[in-house]
């Protein structure tokens, strides 16, 4: 049986959930339990603290894991990133109080408190700096406050955190996070876990794309599957007015307003995007 260990608490925990149960898979539905049999798909799920998920896929206790990319720099673990699944990203920085234009070389000597060491350090020796590294669980935001550091060095998601306790983020983002699945280094990949990462694959293309219907006069087919190429090549049937054609495509959600506002323009009519709800490309 598959091995798979998915975050129990914290920002990854229920859309890693949400994202396996629209993949197919059982999961749990009373917070606190620790596993769940999955027994259709022949699965385990473990719910574990997302600090620790690295360490269990890397030693070869379970098969597959979903962390952050900067909690599995963190803990150093041999474990291989087998795909980035679109929810969960956030910027590992620097930061320190406002009123100072900060450079990364002025941490040289100073205490900085972070809840990620490791990868602090790296990151340190990687510019030949030598600093104190405060190793705090979590609130590190409080801590210049309250006299245990100088600087910072934290997960940031939409700043506001910062902001709130008079910080700014300053030199280069340290590590761009999203939630990953992983496995361990060594070793090849089974089938059945790579059966799993494809049905999560589909269901982040899914999200990522949306499939747009529209009927076309055929005089401006060209130019519209210039506006829509789709993955392959768009979907072309006739339609009962043989001046006309309808026209279907995957697009890109971030990109479907301007695409949409184009085929308007240009004169495609009828235009409907839907989405989709999972993929094999
Ligand atoms: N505000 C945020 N926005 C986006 N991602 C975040 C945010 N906070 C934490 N993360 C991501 O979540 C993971 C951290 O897991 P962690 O268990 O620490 O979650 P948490 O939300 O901080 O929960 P807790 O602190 O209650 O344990 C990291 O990969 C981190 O990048
Ligand atoms: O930039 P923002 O959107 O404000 O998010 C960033 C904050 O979110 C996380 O904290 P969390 O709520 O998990 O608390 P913690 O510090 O105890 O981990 C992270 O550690 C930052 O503190
Ligand atoms: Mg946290």
């Amino acid at each position: 049986m598959l091995r798979v260990a998915v975050p129990n608490k914290g920002t990854l925990s229920e859309p890693a959930t949400d994202m396996l149960r629209e993949a197919g898979y059982r999961q749990r539905h009373d917070s606190r339990d620790l596993t769940v049999i999955d027994a259709a798909n022949d699965v385990e799920f473990f719910f574990l603290r997302p600090k620790d998920i690295a360490i269990y896929v890397g030693s070869g206790e379970l098969d597959l894991g979903i962390t952050g990319r900067d909690l599995t720099a963190d803990s150093g673990a041999p474990v291989t990133e087998q795909l980035g699944l679109g929810f969960g990203h956030s910027t590992f920085r620097y930061a320190a109080p406002t009123g100072r234009d900060w450079k990364v070389q002025d941490l040289a000597g100073l205490r900085i408190a972070t809840a990620y060491p490791n990868l602090v350090r790296q990151n340190l020796a990687d510019r030949g700096l030598s600093a104190d590294v405060i190793r705090l669980d979590g609130a590190v935001e409080i801590s210049i406050q309250l006299g245990v550091a100088d600087a910072i060095a934290d997960v940031v998601g939409s700043g506001r955190t910062l902001r709130q306790h008079a910080l700014a983020p300053f030199g280069d983002v340290i590590c761009a996070s999203e939630a990953i699945m992983i496995t361990r280094a060594e070793g090849d990949v089974s089938a059945a876990a790579r059966q799993l990462i494809s049905r999560l694959q589909g269901v982040v293309f899914a999200q990522q794309y949306l499939m747009l219907d529209y009927d076309c006069p055929k005089a401006l087919l060209a130019a519209a599957t210039k506006i829509t190429p789709g993955l392959e090549s768009p979907t072309v049937a006739p339609l009962a007015d043989p001046d006309w054609v309808a026209v279907r495509a995957m697009v890109l959600r971030s990109k479907s307003n301007p695409v949409m506002d184009a085929l308007a323009a240009l004169g495609a009519k009828a235009i409907l995007a839907s989405d989709i709800r999972s993929c094999r490309l």
